[in-house]
């Protein structure tokens, strides 16, 4: 795993569309061979979409063979409703960018059968050959997607009733009423995330800051699902400064240092493969 702490929300979100776009570009998406990216919602990830926008709109960047996959919905809200995860998604990042609608796969929460649903998205998943890259945020409690503390962490998709302290943390984005909150989302599982070749994770702010030591400072627990992460072979937290608030001098000094070997490492494997000794997929990363 590593760690990249930035100074606030907008350097971490900069960090990650840089990080996408290189990953993207790298990988020379075609229609048949599409690159497969999971997707999050929330706050945290909207500085990353407004950084990705921009190189849509600059010629950096397309998203015309990326295929999306966004980790959760909730349950019962019409997909028109302005906090449903379909329409975030829309206003805030799929009408700003050059995807065809069509490659924009997002759990339906008004589904009459929600289990073949849930069933028919990893399908699906698994018929795209997997996820290549998994963006993802955490709540306060560190659930990664909806899954919420205690989840299974070899689960899969499916429906997932929300903690009370998740309905109480989304309650700002539903004029702070509690009862206008849906209980129920569908979410990808915990082994759906770690199933994708790369997992990226945003944390930002003070008030993620416990479930972010409880991630990376504690062992892998069903009660903070993000420290699933620690059984990823290839994944990478991006975090501000105010998320480092509960992690040890120690913890923090440790991953700036492996921040600056990656990037020597990086750069000798992009080297490599100017020389034409190593193909687009052998170039590797540093744990
Ligand atoms: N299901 C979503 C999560 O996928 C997201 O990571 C979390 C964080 O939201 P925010 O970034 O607004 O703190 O919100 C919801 O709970």
């Amino acid at each position: 795993m590593r760690l990249i702490i930035r100074e606030d929300p907008t350097s971490v979100g900069d960090y990650i569309a840089a990080y996408i776009c290189k990953r993207i570009n790298e990988y020379e998406p075609t229609p048949e061979r599409p690159f497969v990216l999971g997707l999050p919602t929330g706050s945290s990830p909207i500085p990353t979409y407004k950084a990705l926008i921009k190189m849509v709109k600059d010629g950096k960047l397309s998203f015309k063979n990326v295929v999306t996959f966004n980790m959760d919905e909730y349950v019962g809200l019409p997909r028109d409703h302005p906090e449903s995860y379909h329409t975030f998604m829309f206003r805030e990042f799929f009408s700003h960018i050059d995807i065809p609608p069509s490659q924009v796969n997002i759990l339906d929460g008004n589904a009459e059968d929600l289990v073949a649903e849930c069933k028919n998205y990893e399908n699906r998943i698994k018929e795209h050959g997997g996820i290549e890259l998994f963006l993802g945020g955490i709540g306060e409690d560190g659930h990664i997607a909806f899954n919420e503390p205690g989840s299974s962490l070899a689960s899969r998709t499916r429906i997932k009733t929300l903690a009370y302290d998740t309905i109480l943390a989304n309650a700002r984005f539903f004029n702070n009423d509690i009862s206008a909150v849906p209980r129920m989302a569908l979410t990808v599982g915990v082994a759906t995330v770690l199933d994708s070749r790369e997992v990226v994770v945003v944390v930002t702010g003070q008030r993620k800051a416990l479930a972010l030591s409880k991630a990376i400072e504690d062992g892998v627990n069903h009660l903070w699902t993000l420290s699933a992460l620690q059984l990823h072979p290839w994944s990478l937290i991006v975090v501000d400064e105010d998320a480092t608030a509960e992690l040890h001098v120690k913890t923090v000094k440790y991953f700036k240092s492996i921040e600056r070997v990656q990037d020597e490492v990086e750069l000798a494997q992009q080297q490599l493969k100017a020389r034409g000794k190593i193909t687009s997929e052998q170039v590797g990363s540093l744990e």
